[in-house]
């Protein structure tokens, strides 16, 4: 008899959950908040949000809800965190969910056994410890919870705190400040914290293509066609999206940003409507990277990598996550440098049994991936689908990052890349396979 344990209630651990609950396989699942969510519940007491007061999705309601439950039709294109945090709320009641989430209990030690089982050892809110025993262990805690700070030399005197701490601007009212990485938070951050600053630096190690939330009246995603994304090759998807990004935006160096020195779709998109305007309007200054600290201006210099220096009192480090699952011993799972090894980013291909939900980055919404995947993991934990070989896997997993690597820029930010349609109709034909595999043998 299988028995499951998912370890999270954001949106990956809730369609996990609601995947085996209507299927009837017996399961727990753990969720160290009080509530569902995770990312998506402002100041969420799991201490797993990095959400700030204002973060909108940059991906539209269309293409992020889960294919049997729309989004309210009176939510906006790119809805607020809190009407997200709604929806998945409805979505658990809707389904039946809540019940079967074990809240305020945290997952400390997932050890696989010799019999190919699992031991998984929980605290709960009284702080009283349980272990109990599964077949299978699903892993949705989020890859968006453990900051990644640089360091530089010298030694900075102001504020510095990274993006994940980021919560609104106020408190930043006529400072000088410097947002570091020219990601989506970044740019989000830097543009809301210059309405309040007296001076706001954006500092980049390099340029980005970037990409308004709405293109000729439409929310991007919504713009560009499964068709095209499935379909056409990338070099002709490039030169379309470049093309139409140069007419609606024209050039990157006209805003004193950098060219990027790579083409379009080569990267994770940085989405953002403000940045330029806010350039335009002097709020925002570009800058490269941090040299280093000066230790002159009170130990608040810091020099760019240009050699132009500036005091400032703040600093947020908007320069992504690590991928952390602390409950896992390194040798079962360990993401240096972001790398994982994970069949299709879902299968372990050394413990059968163990499963990881929404550890992607797709050009597109996590959400209806997430969706696919647990169909994917029920069918494994059922028995309708069989896995290829575990050296089969292994190649897979060598061909699907050698594929991501000459696909996108070297960086830590692109190891779980995925495009969304490709990624969804590779899943897809796994389980085809999968199925065909098991019913052959039976
Ligand atoms: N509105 C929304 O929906 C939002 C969505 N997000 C999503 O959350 C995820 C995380 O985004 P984000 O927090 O922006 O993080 P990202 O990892 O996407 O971006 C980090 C940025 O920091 C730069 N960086 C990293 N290390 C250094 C360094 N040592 N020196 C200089 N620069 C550095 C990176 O550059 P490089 O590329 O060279 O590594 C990159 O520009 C993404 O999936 C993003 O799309 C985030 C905010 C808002
Ligand atoms: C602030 C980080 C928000 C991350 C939102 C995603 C994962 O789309």
């Amino acid at each position: 008899m299988r028995r499951v344990c998912v370890i999270g209630a954001g949106s990956s651990g809730i369609v996990a959950a609601k995947t085996f609950h209507e299927r009837g396989v017996p399961f727990d699942c753990f969720e160290k908040g009080s509530n569902v969510g995770g990312l998506w519940r402002y100041e969420n007491d799991s201490g797993a949000s990095v959400a700030y007061r204002s973060l909108h999705i940059n991906t539209s309601r269309a293409k992020m809800q889960f294919a049997d439950f729309p989004m309210p039709r009176d939510y906006p294109d790119f809805p607020h965190h809190s009407q997200i945090a709604r929806y998945f709320d409805a979505y658990v009641d809707h389904f039946g969910l809540r019940d079967r989430i074990t809240f305020r209990t945290t997952v400390q030690r997932v050890e696989p056994l010799a019999d190919g089982t699992f031991r998984v050892e929980t605290t709960d809110a009284t702080g009283r410890s349980e272990s109990r025993a599964y077949t299978d262990v699903v892993v949705a805690n989020g890859h968006h919870w453990h900051p990644r700070v640089p360091t530089f030399p010298g030694t900075f005197a102001g504020t510095a705190l990274h993006a994940g701490r980021y919560r609104s601007p106020e408190s930043f009212a006529g400072q000088r400040v410097l947002v570091l990485g020219v990601g989506n938070s970044g740019c989000d951050i830097a543009c809301e914290v210059s309405r309040v600053a007296d001076r706001t630096f954006l500092a980049m190690r390099h340029g980005v293509h970037l990409i308004p939330k709405y293109l000729f009246g439409r929310p991007l995603d919504k713009l560009v066609s499964p068709w095209m994304w499935r379909h056409l090759p990338l070099r002709l998807q490039q030169f379309i999206f470049g093309t139409a990004l140069r007419v609606a935006r024209g050039k990157l160096k006209r805003f004193h940003l950098p060219e990027p020195r790579h083409r379009i779709l080569e990267e994770h998109p940085t989405i953002s409507s403000d940045l330029l305007n806010l350039i335009g309007h002097g709020r925002v200054t570009v800058k490269p990277n941090i040299q280093e600290f000066t230790g002159a201006a009170d130990g608040r210099e810091v020099l760019f990598t240009d050699g132009t220096r500036e005091p400032v009192d703040a600093i947020v480090y908007a320069t992504g996550y690590d991928i952390r699952v602390p409950f896992l011993a390194p040798e079962v799972f360990e993401a240096r440098d972001n790398e994982v090894r994970l069949y299709k980013l879902v299968v372990h291909p050394e413990h059968r049994g163990l499963y990881f939900i929404g550890l992607v980055q797709p050009w597109g919404a996590i959400m209806p991936l997430a969706e696919e995947q647990s169909k994917w993991v029920a069918d494994l934990v059922e028995g309708k689908c069989a896995l290829p070989t575990r050296d089969e896997m292994l190649t897979g997993i060598g061909r699907d990052r050698e594929a991501m690597r000459r696909r996108y820029t070297a960086s830590s930010r692109h190891t779980i890349q995925v495009d969304f349609y490709p990624y969804l109709d590779g899943l897809r034909k796994e389980r085809r396979r999968g199925a065909r595999e098991t019913a052959r043998a039976a």
